[in-house]
C-alpha cells in the first residue's frame, strides 16, 4: 500500500509531504522534482505570486544517492512568502497581536472559497486560518509526490501526460488527437498546456479577455497513462475500482467539480452498440476497436491508454468581487479580494497528473507487490506472462 500525507499553510514556512510505502530503488532526485514543481507554475492566467515563488525543495527522508530506500520519502518545499509572514502565520504564541494590513481579519468570505463554512465549522472568527490551507498551494505538495511516483512508474514502463481540453467555452474540437508522452515538452512550452495550437490561441484569447474584464476562468484536463498492464484495481468491491479512486483523488484537487473517465458523460448520450469498445481477434491478441472506456473496465485497468478528465470550477476569488455578508456586523459587503489566479487550469493538468499518478501507482504495488523495484517489476513480468494466450490483449 502506497500512502501520502501533506501539511503546511500557503504563507506558512513551508509545506511537507510523506510518500510511505515506496518500494527501494526508484530514482530520486531534487532535480527531478523541483522540475515538475516548475511545471506547475506555468500557464497564462496564474497570479503575481508564481513569478516569485520559488518552490525550494529539499529531500528529508526516504532517499540514499538519488535512490529511494524502502523507508517513508519525506519531502519539504520551503514558501518564499515566508519572511513577509511570519508574525500572521507565527506557529508560536505572540506577545502582540501583528499589525499591518496581511493582519486584517478577513470577515467578507468568498463565494466559492472555503472560508465562510470553514469558519462555522472550525469556530473561526475570520478566514485567515481556513485559506491558509484550504488554498492551492497545497497542491505543490502533491505535485513532489507525483514526481516520486511518476519515477517509480516510469521504472515499470508506465508513463503520463495531461493536457487542457478546455477553458471556459473554448474546447479542443471532438475527436482530435490525445497527446503521447512524447508530446510533454511541447504541451509545457504552450500556455495553456494544450495540443491543438489554434484551439489554445482561442483560449489564450479567452484568458485575456476575462482578466481584462475583472473575471475568471475555469475548464477542462485531462490525464492520459500509457504503458498499464491489465487487471490494477478491481471490480470485487466498491472502493477497489480503480475509476473510483481515479476520481476520489481528481475530485480531492482544490476547485475539481466533474471527473469522466474515458468518454465519460458523451457515452452516455450514445447508443450501446456504438458506445463500448469491440473486441476482435489481432496478429498479436486481442485488439480493442475503439478506446471510449478510457482504458477501465469493470474498474480494473484494461491495458489500454488510460484517459480521465477533470473539470475545474472558475476561480472563486473574483476580482470584481462577489457579493456576500460581512460577519463582524452581518451587512451585506464585497468579498475580500487578494492577489489571486484568473485562471489555474493549465496547472491543475500537472497536479492532476500528480493524484493518477500516485493512485496508480498504489494500484501497481497493490497488483504486484515487492519491496525493490527489481522486485516488482520480476512481479509484473510473471504476472503478463502468466495470462493465457487467448486471453491476451493488444494495446
Ligand atoms: C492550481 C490551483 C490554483 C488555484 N488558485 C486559486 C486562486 O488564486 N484563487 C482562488 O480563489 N482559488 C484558487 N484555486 C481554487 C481554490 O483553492 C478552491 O476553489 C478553494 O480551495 C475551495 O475549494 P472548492 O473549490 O473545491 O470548493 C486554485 C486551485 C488550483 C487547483
Ligand atoms: C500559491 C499558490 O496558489 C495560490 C492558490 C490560491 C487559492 O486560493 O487556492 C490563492 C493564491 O494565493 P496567493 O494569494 O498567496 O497568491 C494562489 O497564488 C500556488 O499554487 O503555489
Amino acid at each position: 500500500m502506497l500512502r501520502w500525507l501533506t501539511a503546511g499553510e500557503s504563507h506558512g514556512p513551508e509545506l511537507l509531504a510523506i510518500l510511505e510505502g515506496l518500494p527501494a530503488d526508484v530514482p530520486v532526485t531534487a532535480e527531478a522534482i523541483q522540475a515538475d514543481l516548475q511545471r506547475r507554475k506555468l500557464g497564462a492566467g496564474r497570479g503575481a505570486r508564481m513569478k516569485f515563488e520559488q518552490d525550494a525543495l529539499s529531500i528529508s527522508g526516504g532517499v540514499r544517492h538519488g535512490r529511494s530506500m524502502g523507508s517513508p520519502v519525506a519531502l519539504r518545499i520551503g514558501n518564499t512568502e515566508w519572511p513577509k509572514w511570519t508574525d500572521v502565520m507565527s506557529p508560536a504564541p505572540l506577545d502582540e497581536a501583528p499589525t499591518g494590513a496581511r493582519a486584517a481579519a478577513l470577515t467578507r468570505p468568498r463565494p466559492g472559497h472555503a472560508d465562510l463554512v470553514g469558519m462555522q465549522k472550525y469556530g473561526f472568527d475570520e478566514a485567515r486560518p481556513v485559506l491558509e490551507r484550504a488554498s492551492a498551494r497545497e497542491t505543490a505538495a502533491r505535485v513532489a509526490l507525483g514526481a516520486v511516483a511518476k519515477a517509480f512508474l516510469g521504472e515499470l514502463g508506465v508513463r503520463l501526460v495531461s493536457h487542457t481540453l478546455a477553458i471556459g467555452p473554448v474546447r479542443v474540437p471532438d475527436g482530435a488527437p490525445i497527446p503521447s508522452p512524447d508530446d510533454v515538452d511541447a504541451l509545457d512550452a504552450d500556455p495553456l498546456r494544450c495540443h491543438d495550437p489554434e484551439t489554445s490561441a482561442r483560449m489564450l484569447a479567452e484568458v485575456d479577455d476575462a482578466k481584462s474584464a475583472g473575471d475568471t476562468l475555469g475548464g477542462v484536463v485531462e490525464v492520459c497513462a500509457y504503458g498499464l498492464p491489465p487487471g490494477l484495481g478491481s471490480y470485487v468491491h466498491w472502493d477497489r475500482r480503480l475509476d473510483a479512486r481515479l476520481a476520489g483523488a481528481l475530485m480531492g484537487i482544490q476547485a475539481i467539480k466533474g471527473v469522466e473517465v474515458g468518454d465519460g458523460f458523451e457515452t452516455t448520450r450514445r447508443r450501446g452498440s456504438v458506445a463500448h469498445d469491440e473486441l476482435v481477434p489481432g496478429a498479436d491478441g486481442i485488439e480493442r476497436l475503439t478506446d471510449r472506456a478510457g482504458g477501465t473496465e469493470g474498474g480494473m485497468s484494461t491495458g489500454t491508454v488510460l484517459r480521465v478528465r477533470a473539470g475545474m470550477k472558475p476561480i472563486a476569488t473574483v476580482p470584481r468581487a462577489l457579493r456576500t455578508i460581512d460577519t463582524t456586523t452581518g451587512e451585506a459587503a464585497q468579498a475580500h479580494h487578494q492577489r489571486s489566479d484568473v485562471c489555474a487550469v493549465p496547472a491543475s493538468g500537472v497536479v492532476a497528473e500528480a493524484m493518477v499518478a500516485l493512485v496508480l501507482a498504489d494500484a501497481m504495488i497493490e497488483k504486484l507487490g515487492g519491496d525493490s523495484v527489481a522486485e516488482v517489476r520480476r512481479n509484473l513480468e510473471a504476472y503478463l506472462a502468466a495470462i493465457p494466450e487467448t486471453l491476451v490483449t493488444t494495446a
